[in-house]
C-alpha cells in the first residue's frame, strides 16, 4: 500500500520544452541579472511574447536559501497573478536544458528606471498616476498573501499607454512565519527596509518601504539616503533620517509628500500599516489636483 501511496504522490511528469523549436526568438530584451529575456513569437498560436529563461546556477543558489521552506517557483507564483498592473504570465515550465522558463505577454514600453532618469514631461505629468498603479499592484500582491521583496523601478515597465506593469517575481515569498523569520537579505540594497538590512523579523511592510523609496526617486531622481552598493554601506547610514522630499521638490503637494515620508519611516510601526492606506492618500491627492486620467476620475 505504501508503494501505491508513493507512486501517486509523485509529481506529474513535466513535459520539457525545446525553446528554439517552440519559439521564434526575435531578439534579447533588457538585461536581467537572473535570467535571459527574449522577444519571441510563440509558434503555437503566433502570439508575440516575452520569454524569460532563468539562469540555472543562480536559481539554484537562490533556492538554497529557502531549503525546507517549500517556496513556490517564480513561474508557479506568476501564473496565478491576475491584475491589470501585473504582467500576465501565460505559461511556465522547464526547458530541455532543465532551466525554468516563463512565457509572458510582451509589454511594449519603457522601464520605469529610464523615466526616473529622464524626468521628462511625460514623467512629470503622469507621476502620481504611475505611483497609484504601482500601489494597486502591490496591494493586490499583499492581498494574495505574498511579500514581493524586490520592488524597485528596475522591476517595473511603463507601457506605451501609460499602464504600469510589475514584471519580476523572482524574490517573492509567501507571507508566512517561516519566510518572515530574520536572516535572509535577498533584494536590492538601496530599496531595503532597515529591519531587512539588520536581519530582523520582516513582514509586508518591507515592500511599503521599497515602494516609498521608488516614489521618492520618481519625484526627485535621487534616493532618500546616499546611494550604496553593499549592505554594509547601507547599514552605515540607515539609522539617519531620510532626506526631506519637500526640500528637494519645490511646491510638492503636502499630502503626497507626507505619504511618501511616512512610507520611509525607519521603524515599521511608524510606516503605513497597509499599501491600501498609502494609495488612498495618493488617490485623494490626485483627484484634488486633477491628475487622474479621465477614465479613473469616477473609479
Ligand atoms: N513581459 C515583458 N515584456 C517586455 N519586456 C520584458 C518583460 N519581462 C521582462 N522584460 C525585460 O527584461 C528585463 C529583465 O527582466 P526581469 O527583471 O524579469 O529579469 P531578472 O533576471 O529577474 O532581472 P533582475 O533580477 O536583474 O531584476 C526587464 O528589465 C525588461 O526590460
Amino acid at each position: 500500500m505504501n508503494f501505491f501511496k508513493q507512486l501517486f504522490r509523485r509529481k506529474p511528469r513535466i513535459e520539457k520544452i525545446e525553446i528554439r523549436r517552440r519559439f521564434d526568438l526575435i531578439g534579447r530584451v533588457g538585461q536581467g541579472s537572473m535570467s535571459k529575456v527574449w522577444r519571441a513569437t510563440d509558434t503555437l498560436g503566433g502570439r508575440m511574447v516575452a520569454l524569460k529563461v532563468l539562469d540555472k546556477a543562480k536559481t539554484l543558489r537562490l533556492e538554497q536559501r529557502f531549503v525546507g521552506l517549500e517556496r513556490p517557483t517564480e513561474g508557479e507564483i506568476a501564473i496565478n497573478l491576475h491584475h491589470p498592473n501585473i504582467v500576465r504570465t501565460l505559461e511556465h515550465g522547464i526547458t530541455s536544458e532543465d532551466e525554468q522558463f516563463l512565457v509572458m505577454e510582451f509589454v511594449e514600453g519603457v522601464g520605469l528606471s529610464y523615466l526616473v532618469d529622464l524626468q521628462n514631461e511625460r514623467m512629470q505629468k503622469n507621476r502620481l498616476w504611475y505611483i497609484i498603479q504601482i500601489g494597486e499592484a502591490l496591494e493586490y500582491l499583499h492581498q494574495q498573501n505574498w511579500i514581493h521583496r524586490d520592488l524597485c523601478p528596475r522591476n517595473i515597465i511603463v507601457s506605451n499607454e501609460d499602464r504600469i506593469k510589475l514584471i519580476d517575481f523572482g524574490l517573492v515569498v509567501p507571507n508566512t512565519p517561516p519566510f518572515r523569520a530574520p536572516g535572509n537579505r535577498t533584494g536590492t540594497a538601496n530599496y531595503m527596509a532597515p529591519e531587512l538590512i539588520k536581519r530582523l523579523k520582516t513582514d509586508q511592510r518591507i515592500d511599503i518601504f521599497s515602494y516609498a523609496v521608488t516614489c521618492f526617486e520618481m519625484y526627485t531622481r535621487e534616493l532618500p539616503w546616499p546611494a550604496a552598493d553593499s549592505f554594509e554601506s547601507v547599514l552605515q547610514h540607515i539609522n539617519q533620517p531620510p532626506k526631506d522630499i519637500r526640500k528637494l521638490v519645490e511646491g510638492i503637494d503636502e499630502q503626497v509628500a507626507a505619504a511618501i515620508m511616512k512610507g520611509l519611516a525607519l521603524h515599521p510601526d511608524d510606516r503605513w500599516p497597509t499599501t491600501r492606506r498609502m494609495v488612498n492618500d495618493f488617490r485623494e491627492a490626485a483627484e484634488r489636483l486633477g491628475q487622474l486620467p479621465r477614465t479613473q476620475e469616477t473609479a
